[in-house]
């Protein structure tokens, strides 16, 4: 039996395709060199406007007159072209695309490395840089390598304080940051069936943290429900034995919430055992943990208490603060005192709303802590937003069971 790469590519692994591709976004860092490069090709052929996307997350609201100069171009190369443009306030590209957007055994490219989100829905999902871009932009169409495929076969069923969060740092902890260069994982095993479309988002997300080219799931009966609440119908992609030429296995029911220390993804450590290590900020949010799952998680906890230290939340998209304005979830977490921000990227790349200074410390929900990448010589913990709940009224690393 193939891989769902191979299924969908049409070829076995270590061959060189041609593909059309079905969808390609980019944003407003790379948009901006896609377009320069795609000038520079010079045919003025701009494929299939209606599959092709711009979506401003990485700062926006723009927060220097260089940025707002860039974006002030590139929305008006949008305009143009007639691609599908989302401009602020919109999300996070990943997350935009997630809502209704993705559809199984599509070829789906982004000029982010984080594009292999998309693999949650059975895409085959990868980022590309902002040069191929324009080429995909001119044809249609690009080539790939088909990878090797990882299986990650889930057992058991999360409970307790573990999150879908916990088993991606669990992931990129046994596999290394470089354990999958190049190749797929691809998640599936009993368990799988247990993880809901958010949980998945979550841990295809951060299949790049392990150098895997994308992560993904099989369409199941829980994409069909997810993707008919869009109007849309899913073609399945049923599974059967399968053998991958390298596998790890994890019992869901025996994850303990993590962290993942700074520098590295890889470095993971259980929370209990750095608890009390005290932070200067909490951010909740970016393409891997802020979803309204996330944020309702997140509210379940600080929910009539007060956070001991400044907490910034940004929604991944305007659909899950229009969904947490709905329930509540908004107001809760306003009322325990956090700084709601502009749907977007927001502080995950340190570029404005929530720098963090020399020496700061913050524990984020993000997928990247490297050094620098908040602010320089700040420091980057990453864990669940239940962990950052947690976190955040302690004013300290704390288990989300332990401070409940
Ligand atoms: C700026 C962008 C190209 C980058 C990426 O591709 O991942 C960013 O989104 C990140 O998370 O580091
Ligand atoms: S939220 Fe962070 S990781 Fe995700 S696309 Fe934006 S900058 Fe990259």
């Amino acid at each position: 039996m193939n891989t769902l790469s191979e299924e969908i590519l049409g070829a076995p692994a270590g061959s060189y395709v041609d593909r059309p591709v079905d969808r390609a976004y980019v944003h407003d860092g790379t948009g901006v060199l896609a377009r320069a490069a795609w000038e520079e090709i010079g045919t003025g052929r701009f494929t299939d406007p209606d599959r092709k996307y711009l979506i401003f997350d990485h700062i926006v609201p723009a927060n220097t007159s260089v940025t707002a100069d860039l974006q002030h171009e590139l929305r008006a190369f949008a305009r143009r072209t007639g691609m599908q443009f989302h401009d602020v306030g919109s999300g996070v590209c990943h997350q935009v695309m997630a809502e209704g957007r993705a559809l199984p055994g599509e070829v789906i490219v982004g000029a982010d490395s984080h594009t292999c989100t998309l693999g949650a829905f059975g895409a085959f999902a990868t980022g590309v840089g902002a040069t191929d871009m324009a080429g995909i932009w001119a044809t249609g169409e690009t080539w790939f390598l088909v990878p090797e495929t990882t299986g990650v076969l889930f057992e058991g069923e999360l409970s307790g304080g573990a999150e879908a969060k916990d088993v991606a740092l669990a992931v990129v902890g046994a596999l290394g940051m470089d354990g999958a260069t190049y190749r797929a994982l691809e998640f599936a095993g009993e368990g799988a069936a247990s993880l809901s479309i958010a949980d998945r988002l979550t841990l295809c997300n951060m299949a790049v943290e392990t150098g895997a080219k994308t992560g993904m799931f099989r369409s199941d009966a829980v994409t069909r429900a997810y993707l008919a609440s869009f109007g849309l119908d899913t073609p399945l992609q049923p599974g059967g034995t399968q053998r991958y030429s390298a596998e790890i296995s994890i019992d869901l029911s025996a994850q303990e919430p993590l962290l993942a220390l700074p520098p590295r993804v890889d470095t993971v450590c259980p929370v209990a055992e750095k608890e009390g290590l005290s932070v200067d900020q909490v951010f909740l949010g970016t393409c891997t943990g802020g979803r309204y799952q996330d944020l309702e998680r997140f509210a379940a906890i600080v929910r009539g208490k007060t956070v001991a230290v400044r907490t910034v939340v940004v929604p991944a998209s305007r659909a899950v603060l229009l969904r947490a304005a709905a329930t509540g979830v908004l107001s809760d977490l306003v009322e325990a005192g956090c700084a709601v921000a502009t749907p977007g990227c927001g502080p995950c790349l340190g570029a404005h709303m929530g720098v963090i200074g020399e020496g700061e410390v913050c524990l984020s929900t993000a997928n990247r802590n490297f050094r620098n990448r908040m602010g320089v010589g700040g420091e980057i913990y990453l864990a669940s937003p239940s962990t950052a709940a947690a976190t955040a009224l302690a004013g300290a690393i704390c288990s989300p069971e332990g401070c409940q």
